[in-house]
């Protein structure tokens, strides 16, 4: 969302702007139909340009007539003048005049606006069968050094992977992999194309290979079981739209992936529940925003393979409806001492600058201190100190929990809060059974670098949703009364201060006041 000042002086949000470039199917199940619905759904302005009017219906294609590139030029140079896209989908290119303008066209768009994101589903066959382009996939070279995020299916990822390497069976990531060869930023594979035998589990998972650097490259997996419908017709292109739209609201890729994976499944399950026994082919039913965890997949990583056993960490000893409310962060057995009178509930030791005996002994001494006043002590960072000493909690990062030792941990009666910034990271930790979720930064802070990764309230709202049972802190830059109501009011159990505390002329009156206001 962007705003800006009208005539009158408000402020006018505007909403975020997609572009589709792609084919219409009259059938309403596919292509710019499926495109608009969704974005409609996810909220964002849709302009489109139709680059194919098809006749298909849910049995079979039966033409295709290609629009003429002097019309799509039109059309583009009209709407840059006026609704500039944030994100560039494209799905179905007809032919090679089509390919060709579109290729010196994204280069122009990229060059004049260098924050456009490009999103590529590369559709070549009707998914009623039958061919829909006249491009072969070694055709599609040189679109795709342009591309930002590419979201074939299985097939389709073999068949362009076939570029760089004979069409041999490879696994998913050797796939993806060969597609970032080709110059795309980021690949998601789809794997929803397997065939379901009735009453078996299938399980759906997609894959998503993004380069960070030249030499470093990150993987999301995403799971969910595969839903049984004839209700998947522009499924396809829903997906890649929904992606469009949540990456115009400003979603990192992981949580944009996520977000659209659960748009997918949402849809696919309110199908499922009103199939009638017909066998159809049907459109893809187009829900809402996804809020329901029980439509958010599963995340697999190393990191979750390894932790299949770990037991759930213990909780914190909340009566029903009780919350924690104030939870100042410090990095000081000083601060421990001004703060531990006032009767908090729970507190973290955020020590970045000591290491070795020093360090040792401060949480020592805190864990000892802490214990004397019956407070929650969360160390930060440091879990073996913490478990040498007895401590109650562990407060880890996503990075930092790929060096902890969990199963420790937990072994040990040691309680585990663990960060999360958005709704992947989010998935990811409450998969470990954490005793708490930590989330942020809610606003921009100066504690630490938090670049692309500031969630808001309206997110906090759909993130705790998320969390379900598990108890939820909201951080970072929580530093006015204001600010604190209003994350207060989305229901987290506790929120976390550094700055508001520490930089306060008055800190103690400052944690006394707030203290009372979080009941
Ligand atoms: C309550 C709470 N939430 C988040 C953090 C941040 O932890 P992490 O991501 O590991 O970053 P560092 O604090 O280690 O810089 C936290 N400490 N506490
Ligand atoms: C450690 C951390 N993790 C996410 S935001 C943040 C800093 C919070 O500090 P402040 O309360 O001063 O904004
Ligand atoms: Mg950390």
């Amino acid at each position: 969302m962007t705003s800006h000042i009208a005539a009158t002086g408000t402020v006018v949000k505007n909403k975020a702007i997609i572009w589709t470039i792609s084919g219409a199917d009259c059938s309403g199940g596919a292509g710019i139909a499926a495109d608009i619905k969704t974005g409609h759904n996810l909220k964002v302005e849709v302009c489109h340009l139709i680059t194919a009017n098809t006749v298909q219906n849910s049995h079979q294609l039966l033409a295709i007539n290609a629009v003429d590139v002097d019309i799509l030029a039109a059309q583009a140079k009209a709407l840059t003048l006026d609704k500039p896209p944030a994100v560039i989908k494209i799905g179905l290119i007809a032919n090679q005049q089509q390919l060709t303008w579109l290729v010196a066209w994204l280069g122009n768009i990229k060059q004049q606006f260098s924050s456009v994101i490009v999103v590529y589903d590369p559709v070549l066959q009707a998914s009623v069968g039958g061919r829909l382009s006249k491009l072969i996939s070694t055709e599609l070279q040189p679109l795709l050094p342009l591309i930002d995020v590419i979201t074939p299916n299985l097939i389709e990822a073999t068949q362009l992977s076939a570029m760089v390497n004979s069409p041999t069976t490879a696994d998913v990531l050797t796939l993806a992999n060969r597609i970032l060869s080709l110059g795309v930023k980021a690949v998601i594979i789809k794997g929803g194309h397997q065939q379901q035998a009735a009453n078996q589990v299938v399980d759906c998972s997609d894959t998503c290979l993004q380069s960070l650097t030249s030499s470093q490259r990150q993987v999301y997996t995403l799971r969910a079981d595969k839903i049984a419908t004839n209700a998947s017709h522009g499924g396809g292109c829903s997906f890649a739209t929904a992606l469009a739209s949540f990456l115009a609201h400003g979603y990192l890729l992981r949580d944009a992936f996520t977000l659209s994976k659960a748009f997918i499944h949402q849809g696919l399950a309110l199908s499922h529940e009103t199939e009638c026994g017909t066998n159809d082919y049907r459109a893809f039913e187009q829900g809402p925003w996804p809020t329901q965890p029980s439509d958010f997949p599963s995340v697999f990583s190393p990191l979750i393979a390894r932790h299949k056993k770990l037991p759930p960490f213990p909780c914190l000893g909340l009566k029903p409806s009780e919350k924690l409310g104030l939870y100042p962060v410090v990095d000081s057995l000083a601060w421990l001492k001004r703060l531990l009178p006032l009767n908090i509930k729970i507190i973290q030791l955020r020590i970045k600058d000591k290491q070795g005996q020093a360090l040792a002994n401060t949480i020592a001494q805190a864990i000892a201190l802490a214990r004397s006043y019956q407070c929650r002590l969360f160390i930060n960072d440091h879990w073996q100190l913490a478990m040498k000493y007895g401590g109650y909690g562990v407060h880890l990062g996503q990075e930092d929990l790929a060096n902890a030792n969990l199963m420790a941990i937990a072994r040990a009666g040691l309680r585990l809060g663990i960060s999360s910034h958005g709704c992947y990271e989010l998935l990811l930790a409450k998969q470990l059974q954490p005793s708490y979720l930590a989330i942020g930064a809610i606003f921009a802070t100066k504690t630490k670098d938090m670049t692309g990764q500031i969630q808001g309230l309206a997110n906090l709202k759909q993130l705790l949703a998320l969390a379900e049972s598990v108890p939820v802190v909201a951080i970072g830059g929580i530093n006015t009364e204001q600010r604190l109501q209003q994350v207060w009011q989305t229901g987290v159990n506790s929120i976390a201060l550094v700055s508001a505390i520490t930089k306060a002329a008055q800190p103690l009156e400052v944690a006394k006041k707030w203290q009372a206001q979080l009941v």
